[in-house]
């Protein structure tokens, strides 16, 4: 695993999350909301690279592809239906099947992929939660996709519409972070990841004196405010 990956998992989503918003200015701090982690949390950060799947409609004219057997190690599997299947409010998605099983989990387990998030639904939780392989998605579901919808490009830029109706990407390769609290993108065009580990460190090292001086009484805003300027030399 590279040395980059390493280091990110060390910390949390929230964590990577505040560097990309304070150093970067990203939006959301790179966060994509609304998916739930339901297996492999013992697993803690996982860090990986984007190996995007696209699902279109059985009606496109592209012919079904097997996105499974070929991933490279340290992938993070990510899942994503066209636009026009996509909503931006509660279930998120018209479409009931679900997208990803067990026999794919043991698969992608097998070729060291690293876990997958659906930006729709996941059947066979129980063959997830005993392969501990970390599984994320906005639902579950019990039908397969079969003859509704179907795999069609592999390593394309997803669109996912959020709650706002407004689309953030995720391009092949960016670095995917996930844990309890959901994922966060790295996008890897626009982000020095020395740069961003470094800031990440002095980040949670000042929230730690944050916390010790709460715990000695002093003021949270305050001891917030006076600790973190110490933060400003490493933007
Ligand atoms: O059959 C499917 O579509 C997927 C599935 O359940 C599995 O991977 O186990
Ligand atoms: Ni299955």
């Amino acid at each position: 695993m590279s040395r980059h990956l390493e280091a990110l998992r060390k910390y949390s989503a929230c964590d990577i999350s505040d560097g990309l918003l304070n150093l970067y200015n990203i939006a959301h701090g790179g966060y994509f909301p609304n998916l739930t982690q339901w297996s492999g949390i013992k697993r803690g950060t996982i860090a990986g690279k984007a190996y995007t799947v696209l699902f279109a409609p059985i009606s496109d004219p592209r012919p079904e592809i097997n996105y499974i057997d070929d991933i490279p190690p340290n992938s993070f599997i990510i899942i994503g239906l066209e636009r026009s299947l996509q909503l931006a409010a509660a279930p998120y998605s018209t479409i009931t099947r679900a997208l990803f099983g067990g026999l794919m989990a043991t698969r992608a387990q097998y070729l060291g992929t690293l876990g997958t998030a659906v930006f729709g639904r996941i059947r066979d939780l129980p063959e997830h939660k005993k392969l501990e392989y970390p599984v994320f998605s906005y639902n579950l579901g019990a039908c397969a996709s079969k003859g509704i919808v179907k795999p069609v490009a592999v390593n394309e830029t997803l669109s996912i519409m959020l709650p706002d109706s407004s689309i953030e990407n995720i391009d092949h390769d960016d670095i995917i972070v996930g844990d309890i609290h959901g994922i966060v993108r790295i996008p890897k065009k626009k982000v020095d990841l020395d740069k961003l580990i470094n800031y990440i460190s002095k980040s949670v090292e000042v929230d730690e004196q944050v916390a010790d001086a709460i715990k000695n009484g002093a003021p949270a805003k305050l001891s917030q405010k006076q600790i973190r300027t110490k933060l400003k030399e490493y933007m």
